[in-house]
């Protein structure tokens, strides 16, 4: 793209830089007719759609080698190992239209499958056996892997079944012998022990019920004074409410989580994840989800040609394809279209992808609606910043609009022609793409906290169990009717999702006709100012003016403060310079430029705590300015460069004493060292500030894990107190923090304590999740069951 970028001559980069929403039909011809004449544009397209030339091009050979490396770990006894490897020739392994290939299919399955049997993971061995049972029904070992893991599950009839099936089908006398063998002692387990009866099923709890629970809440769009259109409702929200559920247009996996994430669902792929059939790029927790997103596939016996190398010429397969459907039908199978051996996706930025696939989808809907008419955009009623996007952002969207239509007009041959005017709408779908998509996350609960929930709950008093969870962001997806709720730095309403379906519910009670917010990410309380403003400038190209970024709130005056070496005083001392101007408003910036300008909160409003750290930003005198390093609240002033190195070097050591104790290594004097940075913390920061919660929180859980409960519920308390004053008392980061305590507290055997603080958390936890929680934070189900004494310790 770099070397495409550069080749454009100055004059038309210019022109494309400059350009406005109405010059786009000129500029995007322009470019057009000059890629058409440069071969490197020809090349790169060829590139991104030629199987021939695809990095991500099956390959038998690689698959077999790869083969031949798990089998070694697998002798080796290394099963990890080998488990990554089978996966990877699984990945590799070209299909094959004259089913040369099935018996290297079988194998690979059973191989993984054995491997996870060894692992333990029986589940996935079962489905695994299953997948290569149904690809070659006469594969002995097949069924005698399959056997094995019936009994290892307890389901002995099928056991039994399965392996006399192996037996019908074991040709050598050894094998014969060993299956009569295992046979005899699953009789006898047999009619010693009751039947379990588990089946395995290839699909995954994307494609469980959707929560019961009716979505009432009328909505309207609105127009709003300074944000554009909004959402409001008619009606009063009371909190917890389920205010609007919504599959995407189109989704894609970040990079990043390529490997590890279904391509489809976004869950976590499972050990026995499928591959895409075509290419060497997507991964499926389920044969299901595989579907979904590549179509079934079919062999078309009189297209279907031998290719010079070892497999077939993949870009002659044909799809069974979901594209003569019902135009409403909700089957997207997105990755059809990019994926005919060659994935373009693979290549291309996630904006771009999501274009693509809004792009295809329209074009389908238009062509089973049976006009022959040209394919223009498909013109979404949705905002975008072309006018104010940057130069060099206009050009990139103008070539990837370009190589789009090139790359989809591939996948759809002499069925697709397009109108002038339907690059412009492309480049114009790029733009609303980067302004509308909403970033997919999962909760991710950190090391313990996992334990928990594979223990069912069954772990007790004794044992110090943390529960920690991280957001991590899996995928990129445009929702219609989500594209529409603006964003604020302190929400309204809480964001989810399970699988790809988007959920919000209110998190507080809304007046009739306000506005309804959520958070494209930035939060007050988590992120001060300044960060926020940038996070939101950088990735949706605008100056927030929410609430939180309008008035003064006492967490963007403690968040990153330090505190006034008055010893009695409480005021805050910040790196950000304060100017109070004449209409009563306090300018903030930072080295000169502005960074916003708030409103200051009337005298009688003005909370005490809010009051005692900025005194000054309270008095009359206009032309106040209080610079980086005073205090807002008597300007006693603070060498503020060194207490940011000495506050930074402390937190660094407290966090390499919680590594230590991840690792086991902790003598008293990285404790002792630890305790001693933390006073130092505790010297210089703020009371309220964030760098001292988390010191506190790192401190907590360290404790925790090297047994000295009492140290440790001591540090998460203290950590707790902070975040209520950052945020608001039911904000889900302190829920979040009071599962630790619970978990400390059970570990001192505090039952009537635990009980307590974990209704504390239930409380916050059903208000931003309703009867989610169970789905979505498994492990908050897990805790509750062992603080109610339900479950007691195993033996
Ligand atoms: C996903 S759209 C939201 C709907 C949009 N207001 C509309 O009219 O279609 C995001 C855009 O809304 C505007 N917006 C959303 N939240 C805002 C906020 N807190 N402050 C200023 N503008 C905001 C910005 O223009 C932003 O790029």
């Amino acid at each position: 793209m770099e070397r495409l970028k550069s080749a454009v001559p100055v004059d038309l980069r210019r022109a494309v830089g400059e350009g406005t929403t109405r010059d786009l039909p000129s500029t995007t011809s322009l470019l057009l007719s000059f890629l058409d004449g440069l071969p490197l544009f020809h090349q790169v397209i060829s590139e991104l759609t030629d199987p021939e030339l695809a990095l991500c091009r099956k390959d038998k050979e690689r698959a077999v080698e790869l083969k031949g490396q798990g089998n070694a770990c697998f002798s080796r006894r290394e099963f990890e190992q080998a488990l990554g490897f089978y996966s990877q020739a699984l990945r590799h392994l070209p299909i094959s239209s004259d089913g040369t290939d099935e018996i290297l299919l079988a194998t690979l399955y059973v191989n993984r499958a054995s491997t996870m049997h060894k692992l333990g993971l029986l589940e996935e061995c079962l489905r695994d056996c299953d997948r290569a049972i149904s690809v070659s029904p006469n594969y002995a070992k097949a069924w005698y892997r399959r056997g094995m893991v019936n009994a290892s599950l307890k389901n002995y009839s099928s056991s039994m079944h399965d392996l006399e099936v192996a037996l019908s089908m074991e040709v050598t006398s050894s094998g014969k012998s060993n299956i009569e063998h295992e046979l005899k002692l699953i009789l006898l387990k047999h009619q010693n022990v009751n039947e379990v009866g588990r089946s395995s099923s290839d699909c995954n709890d994307a494609e469980l019920p959707q929560t019961a629970e009716p979505c009432k809440v009328v909505l309207e769009c609105v127009s709003t004074p300074n944000k554009g259109r909004g959402m409001t409702s008619p009606n009063d929200i009371s909190p917890a409410s389920l205010i609007h559920v919504e599959d995407p247009l189109a989704a894609i996996i970040l990079k990043s989580r390529r490997d590890t994430h279904c391509h489809y669902c976004f869950n976590e792929a499972p050990a026995d994840a499928v591959f895409c059939p075509l290419c060497t790029i997507p991964v499926y927790c389920s044969k299901k989800c595989q579907v979904q997103a590549v179509g079934g596939i079919s062999w078309n016996q009189d297209t279907c040609l031998r290719s010079k190398s070892n497999g077939v010429d993949l870009g002659k397969l044909s799809l069974t394809s979901t594209r003569r459907k019902d135009p409403n039908s909700k089957q997207i199978a997105e990755h059809r279209h990019e994926c005919g051996g060659a994935h373009w996706a693979a290549v291309l930025p996630a904006d771009i992808v999501l274009a693509g696939r809004v792009m295809a989808q329209y074009i389908d809907r238009k062509m089973l609606t049976g006009k022959s008419s040209a394919i223009s955009g498909p013109n979404l009623d949705l905002i975008h910043h072309y006018d104010i996007d940057s130069p060099t952002s206009k050009l990139e969207s103008h070539i990837y609009a370009i190589v789009l239509l090139l790359c989809l007009q591939k996948y759809y041959s002499s069925d697709l022609s397009w109108e002038e005017e339907t690059l412009s709408e492309l480049v114009l779908l790029i733009c609303q793409v980067k302004v509308n998509s909403i970033a997919i996350v999962r909760m991710k609960s950190m090391d313990e906290g996992q334990r928990l929930t594979e223990n069912k709950g069954n772990s007790a008093a004794g044992d110090a169990v943390m529960c920690s969870v991280e957001q991590v962001r899996v995928a990129q997806a445009i929702y219609m009717s989500g594209s529409l709720f603006n964003h604020s730095c302190r929400p309204n309403v809480h964001t989810y999702f399970h699988s790809r379906t988007l959920f919000l519910r209110s998190t507080e009670y809304i007046e009739s006709g306000s506005s309804i917010e959520l958070s494209y990410g930035p939060q007050a309380g988590e992120m001060d100012l300044l960060a926020r403003q940038q996070s939101l400038q950088e990735n949706y190209k605008f100056s927030c003016r929410c609430s939180s970024c309008s008035e003064l709130h006492l967490s963007d005056l403690v968040i990153d403060s330090f505190c006034c070496p008055q010893k009695t005083c409480l005021g805050a001392i910040s790196e950000l310079t304060y100017y109070r101007s004449k209409e009563n408003c306090v300018h903030v910036s930072l080295k000169e430029s502005d960074v916003c300008k708030l409103s200051l909160p009337h005298a009688s409003e003005v909370d005490e705590d809010t009051e005692k750290v900025g005194k000054l930003l309270f008095r009359n005198d206009v032309d106040l300015k209080i610079d980086p390093g005073y205090c807002m609240s008597c300007r006693s002033q603070l060498d503020l460069a060194s207490a940011i190195a000495t506050s930074d070097r402390a937190a660094s050591r407290i966090n390499r004493f919680k590594e230590l104790t991840v690792i086991d290594e902790v003598s008293e004097v990285p404790v002792t060292d630890a305790l001693r940075s933390l006073e130092q913390i505790k010297k210089l920061r703020h009371p309220y500030s964030k760098a001292l919660a988390q010191a506190e929180d790192m401190v907590a859980e360290a404790f925790a894990k090297i047994g000295d409960q009492e140290q440790a519920r001591k540090h998460c308390e203290a950590s707790i107190e902070i975040l209520e004053k950052l945020y608001h008392p039911k904000h889900i980061a302190i829920a979040h923090e009071l599962t630790k305590l619970v978990s400390i507290e059970l570990s001192l055997g505090d039952m009537a304590s635990s009980r307590a603080t974990f209704l504390r958390a239930e409380e916050i936890f059903s208000l931003y999740y309703g009867p989610d929680v169970q789905r979505i934070l498994p492990y908050v189900d897990a805790l509750k069951r062992t603080v109610t004494g339900r479950f007691i310790r195993a033996p």
